[in-house]
Formats: C-alpha cells, sequence, structure tokens
C-alpha cells in the first residue's frame, strides 16, 4: 500500500520537531529515512504507526487518513519494529512473541487459526528464528531479537512495514540478510538507517531530513550528493555505483571542521550558506587537509 505524509507538523513540550513534513512511498518501494541525531527520525516514524497524532497534516495509508481508521484496522495494515521495543514480554517464548503480530487479525474469540499458525510459522522461518522457537525471549542476544521483531511484524501480514534501526544490534552478515529478505516481503517499507551504505543497498528512495525539515528525497544516488552529505551530516562523502550494481560511499578521513559555536566550516564541498539543509556554513575553510579513504 502506498504511504503519503503530507504537510506534517509535530510539536513536543512547546518545540516544533518537524515543519511540515511531506514524503511518499510508493506500493512496494522501500524508502530510506537518514538524517543526524535529533532530526526527527523517530518522531516521523511514530507519526506514521499512529502512536503520536500530529499537531497538523495527514498520514494516508492506502489513502486512508490513519487517524480515521481505528486503532485496530491500523494496525492490520501498518507494522512497526522500533528500537529496543520489546513491550511486555516477560516470560513468553519466542513463538508468543511472534504470534503477538496476529493481535490485529483476531475476531472478538481472540483465538489463534490456522491462518494464524500459518502467518507465524512463515515469519518464523523467514528470518530465520526457527532454532531459537521455543526460548524464552528475554535469554536471546540483541540480534536474536531484533530478528524476533521482525518476525513479529512480518506475521502481521501488513501492507506497511515502520523499520527504526532495525540493523543496530546485527552482525555485518546478519544485516544483509535481513535487508535481502525485507526486499524481497515486498511490502511497502519506511526504514529509519543511520548507515548509509545500507541505506544505499537497500533503499528505491531516500529521504533526508534535517533539522525537522525534509532537505532531500529521491533516488539515491540523486540524494546522496556531496553537497548533501556535507550540509547535512559535515562529512566530505561521494556516492557511486559501482561495475557489481551497488552503490557505495567514499569518505574522507575526517569530518568537516566545525567552528566553537558547533557551526561548519566549509572544506572542499564548494558549499555556499545558501545551500539546501540550512546549516549555517562560515565562508572560512577547514585548517586541515582531508585525506580521501575508503570506507
Ligand atoms: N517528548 C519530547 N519532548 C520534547 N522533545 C522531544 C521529545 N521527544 C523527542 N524530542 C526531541 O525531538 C527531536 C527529534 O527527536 P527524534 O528522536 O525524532 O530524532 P531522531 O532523528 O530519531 O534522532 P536519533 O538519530 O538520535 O535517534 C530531538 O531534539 C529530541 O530531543
Amino acid at each position: 500500500m502506498k504511504l503519503t505524509v503530507d504537510q506534517l507538523r509535530i510539536t513536543l513540550d512547546h518545540r516544533p520537531i518537524l515543519h511540515a513534513v511531506s514524503l511518499e512511498a510508493r506500493t512496494g518501494d522501500v524508502v530510506g529515512l537518514i538524517g543526524p541525531n535529533g532530526s526527527g527520525k523517530s518522531t516521523l516514524l511514530r507519526a506514521v504507526y499512529r502512536s503520536l497524532r500530529p499537531a497538523d497534516g495527514v498520514v494516508a495509508v492506502g489513502g486512508d487518513d490513519v487517524w480515521a481508521l481505528s486503532a485496530r484496522a491500523a494496525a492490520r495494515r501498518t507494522a512497526a519494529v522500533l528500537q529496543d521495543a520489546t513491550g511486555s514480554t516477560s516470560g513468553l517464548t519466542v513463538t508468543e512473541i511472534v504470534s503477538l503480530g496476529r493481535a490485529p487479525h483476531h475476531g472478538l474469540l481472540g483465538r489463534d487459526g490456522a491462518e494464524d499458525h500459518r502467518a507465524v510459522r512463515d515469519a518464523i522461518d523467514r528470518c530465520g528464528v526457527r532454532p531459537y522457537a521455543d526460548r524464552d525471549y528475554a535469554s536471546l542476544s540483541g540480534g536474536e531479537r531484533q530478528r524476533v521483531l521482525l518476525a513479529r511484524a512480518l506475521a502481521q501480514r501488513p501492507r506497511l512495514l515502520v523499520l527504526d534501526e532495525l540493523t543496530n544490534h546485527l552482525d555485518i552478515r546478519a544485516r544483509f540478510e535481513l535487508l535481502e529478505l525485507i526486499r524481497t516481503t515486498g511490502v511497502t517499507t519506511l526504514a529509519v538507517l543511520h548507515d548509509l551504505d545500507l541505506a544505499a543497498r537497500l533503499c528505491d528512495r531516500i529521504v533526508v531530513l534535517h533539522e525537522g525539515t525534509v532537505v532531500a528525497a529521491g533516488p539515491v544516488l540523486e540524494v546522496l550528493t556531496p553537497e548533501i552529505l556535507a550540509d547535512v551530516f559535515g562529512v566530505h562523502a561521494s556516492a557511486e555505483r559501482h561495475a557489481d550494481g551497488v552503490v557505495r560511499l567514499t569518505y574522507a578521513a575526517q569530518p568537516l571542521a566545525t567552528g566553537k559555536d558547533g557551526r561548519l566550516f566549509e572544506g572542499e564541498s564548494g558549499l555556499d550558506g545558501g545551500a539546501a539543509g540550512g546549516i549555517g556554513v562560515d565562508g572560512e575553510r577547514a585548517s586541515h587537509s582531508l585525506d580521501a579513504g575508503t570506507m
């Protein structure tokens, strides 16, 4: 299902956090949400999965405003995997946790039917958690837990998947496996990612959030430009599609220099003060030289 966020404004504790944010994820697309710490990514996700009501603006999934749907109806469409969001899991096994994903589909009696069992079995197998399906969830490692939480989300058979730093605890192989899995689900996905290389690999499109405003959105190579990477993330970097079809980023060894007030000095990125993103860029040059290195 298509996700549309239109002119979303969110204020928390009298502080405007999101300023008229608009974005779109077409049906089946994997859209990456990137931006520096505190730029508003998690807040935006909370609004998308209907845990935070916006002051203004609309979040629509499949064309319906999520706040016009019941919480249950919205949960049948959208599943979220959040950072360290385990909820109340004490004493539950992995299979029981994954089964919780079926709750929005249950009738009044709340009993699991054949379809529920199939969805749980499928999700457990797809996410590779079968070897510890009978273990106490609390006894799992961080990476194992993250797989289980993805399995719970997939058991929900959502039409929109919302992921907040899903790959945090995962080793490099597990990251690739999980990202590949997400791509093969065909479910529309909005994923917050800090690792820009992973974002470039996983995503059809990328949205860059900076200080609560969308400063760039579009296909990976159109968005991960040296100017955006310097202006928003404060690094010298460039993205390039390699012969194997994978987009990789090359970073300079050091970040851009910052002044005493935390503002970025202009390095070699050729930015001017009016560049997209709005970080103030002083006219001075960084005093150090930047060696190009590959990560
Ligand atoms: N309940 C709240 N009251 C006031 N400010 C809040 C509240 N929750 C979050 N914020 C602030 O909103 C801003 C955006 O936070 P958010 O968690 O959405 O950022 P983020 O981009 O997800 O950051 P990170 O990459 O560090 O996880 C931050 O400055 C944060 O301190």
